[in-house]
Order: structure tokens, then sequence, then C-alpha cells
């Protein structure tokens, strides 16, 4: 399988603090990988320094075996694309939706002036908000509607990776499944490549390939889904696994059921 993330000793230390320990971490293309650990085990520190957020201080980056250094071009900015926990990180509330997509297409070369209008709308509708949002404000969206938002704008830009860092942890159960029925179905149709974060192991249950965890800035165990829930290797994912009552743990609601709210 070729590999879309290769990520060797990649180590941060915020003052005498050290938040990734040596992490060495390879995603193949087409693939997701699911990252749990405990809170504070350096999992948003990773997906800060792969998105190019942070800089590491030690070890190397490569995407698709480019090497990325500290300064990155904007095509190596475009590749990797990043949707946080709270959506409102990445749309600017005085913009309108219009803006938020168009600038980012146009800012990327994705699509001319010409084209951009029809290649907002063709977003907003894979991503399932009504084509009259184009105008509306990040207020008048609900909390899943501008997650949803927020993922067209990262998606739009054609990345070779996409970071998600907790994207459903803030949203009611309801939301969060047609959140993620949304990741299933763009991870299909597009043939995505994810770094997927997620403290809740059913999430990392419906949407991984491979399953990556963390423990105190060091990954302690890799392997693909169906091993690792089946038979974990470490005691530590082991006591991860027994912390949930039961596997997986979503509710489902019929036909992925997305808010109509708009
Ligand atoms: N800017 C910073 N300055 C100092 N320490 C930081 C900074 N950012 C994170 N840390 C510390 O680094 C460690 C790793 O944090 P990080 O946010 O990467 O963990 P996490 O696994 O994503 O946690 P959570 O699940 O709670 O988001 C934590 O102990 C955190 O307090």
């Amino acid at each position: 399988m070729e590999s879309a993330l290769q990520v060797k000793n990649l180590t941060v230390h915020y003052g005498g603090f050290t938040a990734l320990d040596g992490v060495d971490l390879n995603i193949e293309r087409h693939a997701t990988l699911g990252l749990v650990g405990e809170s504070g085990s350096g999992k948003s520190t990773l997906a800060r320094v792969v998105a190019g957020l942070i800089a590491p201080d030690e070890g190397q980056i490569l995407l698709e075996s480019e090497l990325l250094t500290k300064k990155r071009s904007r095509e190596q900015h475009k590749k990797i694309q990043m949707i946080f926990q709270n959506p409102d990180a990445s749309l600017n509330p005085k913009h309108s939706i219009r803006q938020i997509l168009s600038e980012a297409l146009l800012f990327h070369r994705i699509v001319d002036r010409k084209q951009v209008e029809r290649r907002c709308r063709e977003w907003l509708d894979r991503v399932h908000i009504p084509g009259n949002a184009l105008d509306r404000y990040p207020h008048e969206f609900s909390g899943g509607q501008r997650q949803r938002i927020a993922i067209a704008r990262a998606l739009s830009v054609e990345p070779r990776i996409l970071i998600a860092d907790e994207p459903t942890s803030a949203l009611d159960v309801s939301v969060q499944r047609s959140v993620l029925d949304l990741f299933n179905t763009l991870k299909e149709e597009l043939q995505l490549t994810m770094l997927f974060i997620s403290h809740d192991l059913g999430v990392i249950h419906e949407i991984s390939d491979t399953v990556a965890v963390m423990k105190q800035g060091r990954l302690v165990e890799v392997q693909a889904k169906a091993p690792f829930f089946a038979r974990p290797e470490t005691a530590y994912s082991r006591e991860l696994l027994s912390a949930v009552p039961r596997m997986p743990k979503l509710s489902t609601t019929p036909g992925g059921n997305h808010e109509s709210r708009t």
C-alpha cells in the first residue's frame, strides 16, 4: 500500500514539558487512522504539527514522500486541511458562507471566479446544507450544520489528507451520528485519507481502518481496527476498551438522519 503520510521521530516540547516524544506513524492512502488516548496524551499536538500549525523540535513529516519543512508553501498547506472540535475555529463569523467557501477555493486556485458560485453550491449540497445558505452567516446555523460547512470548506480545496480533531465531540448525540455518517459517506465517495482523533472509541470503531493509541506523548499501539478491538496488544489499550460500557456504543438512527433545521 502507498503511504500518504509518514511521521518520523516527531518530538515537541512546551517549555520543559515533552508533549510528543519521538512519534513514528504511517497513514496509507485512502485509509483513516483513528487516534485515541486519554486527555493530555498529545493527540492534538500531533495533529497541529502535521497540519503545520506548530513546528516540531525534532523529526520529519513526509507527505506522499515530500519532506515538509518548517515553512510550508501555499500548495503544501492546501494538501493538509484540518477540522476542529469547534467549527467556529475555521468559520469567520463576519463572513457569509459564500465568502468562507469561495475565499478558500480562490486562494488555493481550485476554480476561477466564473466557476466559484457553482462549486460552492455543489459543496453545500454534498454536506446537506441548502443552497440558500450562501448568503447567511455562521451564527445562523446549528453546531452540527456549522461543522458540515467547516467540512465542506476543508474538503473543497482538495487536500491529500484531512485531519479531524474531535470533530463530533461538541455535538449532541443525534447530531454526532449524522456528522459521522457524513464523514463515512465522504470517505467512500472521495477516497479520503484521514487522521481522525477522538476520545470516543465508539466513534473510532465506526470511522477507522487502523487505530493508534497515544499515552504520554508516545504511540503505544498501532493496529488494524478489527484486531485492535478484538485483541488489543497493550494493557493500556485494554484499559481504554474496558472503560467503554458497550462497543460500539453510538445510538443509530435509520438513514443517516440529517438535521433539517437551517
Ligand atoms: N501551548 C501549550 N503550552 C504548554 N503546554 C501545552 C500546550 N498545548 C498543550 N500542552 C500540554 O501538552 C499536553 C498534550 O496536549 P494535547 O492537547 O496535545 O493533548 P490531547 O491528547 O489532545 O488532549 P485532549 O484530549 O484533552 O485534547 C498536555 O499536557 C497539555 O496540557
